[in-house]
């Protein structure tokens, strides 16, 4: 493609030398350039790509894209905002890729990664292909693949929309974070269905305060609906639960149709006669005059609310509810969320993602619903991220565990015990000295801790890293996986 092609796309960008010259990719990490790409030089948050421009022309950049001068002589693309001109230009570099499937996005705070893996299941079972983007991975075709970013900047989710293209996807299926709705990583991006799952704290180091977070995620839903408005075959939705307070707000913001779900108010897909056991979940769904019962291996009502939405989307696409009942019964547990560790030993184990107050929350609240015997806690908090959540998970931690062992999760450049600090007041807030807790940052001794204490039905409940197999101390990412490390404290203890 001509660079010419590119900038007639930017009515206020100014071309700079050879309109004709050909490039053959785009860049943005001047370590990946390769002859004849484009370099679009970034402003960041650690670096600023415009100070790589040199290096990536030396490695044979065609072309650049630029917010200020930066000196080199091959034919440069001045904008105003390099970040909106990569969306823009990379949308059209793979030939607007999201127009050709549907691209099915999840906001809120919890329960993203489950619903898109559980849409993911019930569209498959139906006869679709899907590509599937999220924390713990993507998917293209049959291969998965590791990822960085939840929701990824917008030139590598071009790139991959068009991989996934190529591949004949009908669906993708992608969380969408409320950074990258912040950040701009999906603009241009067309969504079929948007859903909102929930909104509690998280992030309040990043978004500022509640308010601003909420806004931040009502950009899914306020770009619905403003293309494409006369076309019929090519109907966008929302799909907002309806118990949470935000969906008026999100519902205010959109020109679509509005599907609701829930359970405390009346939802057009709504469940009833919930029951959690310690095996799996079984409630009443009530859709649109039909009715089924849903059985789920997932544990906990949160997971109701996660089945709901997903039911929401695949009702969209024509899904029968026999058929999403059918897959539901057969849908497996997903990695690092609720996982239990079995070695055989007489207590449980349940290995989880909750890393907010509200998703610890959710996570202990269940654990309460069927655990026989105590509970144990093993949690933490992020470094470099929102300190304010840190005394409140110390609080909910303490109210519904009965022994709470605080520990590392990601320190990154704080210092562990400084981390640990800011939960302690809030576990002794809750609990004075009516309960015991530690605080140890080595997360290692901490797993070997709540095994050497478990008796017979009690629960471990390990929070926090769910699939994650590291630990960020420093500037270091060392291998470290919760379920190994119960499994090898379960093996010692039994030895
Ligand atoms: C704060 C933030 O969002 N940072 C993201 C950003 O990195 P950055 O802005 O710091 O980039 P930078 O290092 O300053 O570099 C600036 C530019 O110089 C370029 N550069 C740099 C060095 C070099 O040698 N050559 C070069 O060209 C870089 O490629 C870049 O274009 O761009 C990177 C590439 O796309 C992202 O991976 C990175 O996410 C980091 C890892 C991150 O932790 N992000 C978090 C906050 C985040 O986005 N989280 C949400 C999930 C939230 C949730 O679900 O709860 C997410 O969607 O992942
Ligand atoms: N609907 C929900 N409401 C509240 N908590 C939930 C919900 N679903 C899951 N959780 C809790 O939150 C944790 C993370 O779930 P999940 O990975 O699905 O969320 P996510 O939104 O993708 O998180 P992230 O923002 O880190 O990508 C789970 O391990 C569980 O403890
Ligand atoms: N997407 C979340 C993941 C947090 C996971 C937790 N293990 C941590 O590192 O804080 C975030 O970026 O805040
Ligand atoms: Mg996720």
């Amino acid at each position: 493609m001509k660079i010419s092609e590119l900038a007639s796309l930017l009515a206020g960008a100014r071309l700079d030398g050879d309109e004709s010259v050909e490039l053959t990719g785009i860049q943005t990490d001047s370590r990946k350039v390769r002859p004849g790409d484009l370099f679009i030089c970034l402003p960041g948050h650690a670096a600023d790509g415009h100070d790589y421009a040199a290096k990536a022309v030396a490695q044979g950049a065609a072309a650049l894209v630029v917010e200020r001068e930066v000196g080199e002589k091959v034919p440069t693309l001045h904008v105003k905002d390099s970040r909106l001109a990569m969306a823009i230009l990379a949308n059209r570099f793979y030939d607007y890729p999201s127009r050709e499937f549907k691209v099915i996005g999840i906001t809120g705070t919890n329960g993203k990664t489950t619903t898109t893996y559980i849409i993911d299941k019930l569209l498959t079972d139906h006869g679709a292909r899907t590509g599937r983007m999220g924390t713990i991975e993507m998917k293209i075709g049959s291969e998965t693949f590791p990822v960085q970013n939840t929701t990824q900047e917008a030139l590598a989710l071009q790139h991959n929309f068009r991989r996934m293209r190529d591949q004949q996807a009908d669906y993708c299926i992608m969380e969408v974070s409320s950074h990258a709705l912040q950040m701009g990583r999906v603009k241009g991006v067309r969504f079929r269905t948007a859903i909102f799952t929930n909104l509690t704290q998280d992030h309040l180091d990043y978004h500022g305060s509640m308010e601003e977070y909420r806004a931040a995620k009502g950009l899914l839903f306020s770009r619905l609906g403003n293309e494409y408005a006369s076309d019929a075959g090519s109907r966008q939705f929302a799909v907002l639960n309806g118990d949470d307070p935000a969906s008026y707000y999100y519902q205010s913001l959109t020109a679509v149709e509005v599907l609701t779900y829930g359970i405390d108010k009346p939802a057009d897909f709504q469940a009833t006669d919930i029951r959690v056991t310690s095996r799996g979940t079984e409630f009443k769904l009530t859709a649109f005059g039909e009715e089924e019962t849903i059985l789920l291996k997932l544990i906990g009502k949160f997971n109701v609310y996660n089945a709901l939405a997903a039911i929401a989307a695949a009702w969209i696409e024509g899904v029968p509810l026999s058929s999403i009942k059918k897959s539901l019964s057969e849908l497996s547990l997903i990695e690092g969320r609720m996982e239990p560790v079995d070695e055989g030993q007489s207590f449980s184990v349940l290995v989880d993602f909750a890393h907010t107050p509200d998703g610890l929350e959710n996570a202990l609240t269940t654990v309460r619903e069927f655990a026989e015997g105590r509970i144990l806690t093993v949690f933490g908090c992020g470094g470099d991220r929102d300190k304010t959540k840190r005394p409140l998970m110390g609080a909910i931690a303490a109210r519904y565990s009965d022994y709470v062992i605080a520990t590392s999760d990601n320190p990154r450049s704080e210092d562990p015990s400084a981390i640990l600090e800011d939960v302690r007041p809030g576990i002794v807030r809750e609990a004075g000295d009516a309960k015991g807790y530690i605080l140890l940052p080595d997360r290692r001794e901490a797993i070997r801790k709540a095994v050497e204490m478990a008796g017979p039905d009690d629960v471990i409940l390990i929070a926090g890293k769910g699939h994650e197999t590291y630990q960020i101390i420093g500037g270091t990412t060392h291998h470290f996986d919760d379920r190994e490390e119960a499994r090898n404290a379960i093996k010692e203890k039994k030895s």
